[in-house]
């Protein structure tokens, strides 16, 4: 059959109707395939511009999830496929209602009693991907898949990375061997751990890397392997978020030469309920930045030291609360959760500081 007669042909939903999830794609029905779940949201895998050349000024977040499908049939070799639109636009205009709606709905879909969804795949802008992936990796914890891609090239442009992105990232999420590995980020034939992996570059389609830490497998022919068993990273912590309604405020403020201290303040005065510090070095931050932070932690006001470094980690046992290995954007949602999750200071501490000592203790 075509593929748009064989959409929506198929009758046996995999997805919940009942938690306000909005089906807005339905593929045929195979038993002998994985069922897997698809929330569009938008990013480059997305985008469109007039010119096949363009790849910097196009619009993200325009083509719908039944395009982004229909323009790989291969899809519906791998995977019974339903999918949701969530929201349609560039990534970098996403905030914490909508991505906290979004791992609320994934662990309906993944998680709840009786689920017959074996992998989820999330479709997402670049800039922002390795945050919702965090936070999925945070609060999406039954062992099935949740895989993060996207697309450094619109899908107008010529050799466009975003149909074998998303037709690699669709097999892994329906593959038993992803189970247990925490949240994944799958683009540029390159797995990685989403505790990890960060985007590097720009502008070029090899932007998501872990280079200290390594990429968990790859692909070969569309197909996943792994380089090493399933397990979780050392450094991991997750939070249950079903009591929790909202993320609160976390500002991240970035080190430099004359860094004003006073920002900090001003910060909290404009609402925010936890400060991440992306510090200059291994969580280096001025002495008079130190006596700032000092001051509120004693008064109960959480301040998460990282490093605007790319690679390495803050050690811990200083004054500071430790980001560890976690990059300043994967502290601040660390933080929100840890707050939003009742925590007081020791616990919230606890939550960055506990995998790291002995570790970085030293
Ligand atoms: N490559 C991309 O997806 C970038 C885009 N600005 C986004 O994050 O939505």
């Amino acid at each position: 059959l075509p593929l748009e007669a064989r959409a929506n042909s198929g009758n046996s939903s995999f997805l919940p109707t009942d938690i306000g999830l909005n089906i807005t794609y339905s593929g045929p029905h195979n038993a002998s395939l994985p069922n897997v779940a698809i929330f569009a949201t938008g990013g480059t895998i997305a985008g469109s511009s007039s010119s096949e050349l363009d790849t910097t000024s196009y619009t993200a977040g325009v083509v719908g999830i039944a395009a982004l499908i229909e323009a790989v049939p291969q899809l519906l070799d791998v995977a019974n496929v339903q999918g949701s639109q969530i929201i349609n636009i560039a990534s970098e205009s996403l905030n914490s209602t909508i991505v906290l709606q979004i791992a609320k709905f994934a662990n309906a879909v993944l998680c709840a009693e009786g689920s017959t969804t074996d992998g989820l795949v999330i479709t997402h802008g670049t800039d922002t991907l390795e945050e919702t992936a965090f936070l999925m990796d945070s609060v999406v914890n039954c062992g099935k898949p949740v895989v993060l891609v996207g697309a450094m090239r619109p899908s107008t442009a010529i050799s466009a990375d975003g149909p074998a992105n998303l037709l690699e990232a669709v097999t892994l999420a329906g593959e038993p061997d992803a189970r247990d590995r925490g949240a994944l980020i799958a683009l540029n034939d390159r797995i990685g751990s989403a505790l990890y992996t960060q985007k590097n570059n720009a502008n070029t389609i090899n932007t998501f890397t872990a280079v200290e830490q390594g990429n968990i497998g790859g692909f070969l022919s569309t197909k996943p392997f792994f380089y090493y068993p399933a397990g979780q990273p050392t450094f991991k912590e997750t939070f249950d978020i079903s009591s929790v309604n909202e993320l609160p405020m976390v500002d991240v403020l970035y080190g430099h030469q004359s860094f004003d201290w006073k920002l900090i303040q001003e910060a909290i005065d404009n609402g925010a309920k936890g400060i991440v510090i992306a510090g200059t070095g291994a969580g280096s931050l001025s002495d008079l930045t130190i006596i700032e932070v000092e001051r509120l932690l004693k008064q109960g006001f959480p301040i998460v030291a990282s490093t605007k470094i790319n690679e390495g980690a803050v050690p811990a046992g200083r004054d500071w609360i430790s980001a560890g290995f976690l990059n300043p954007v994967k502290a601040r949602i660390r933080l929100q959760l840890a707050i939003a999750t009742g925590l007081d200071m020791n616990g919230i501490r606890a939550k960055f500081e506990n995998t790291l000592v002995g570790y970085l203790d030293k």
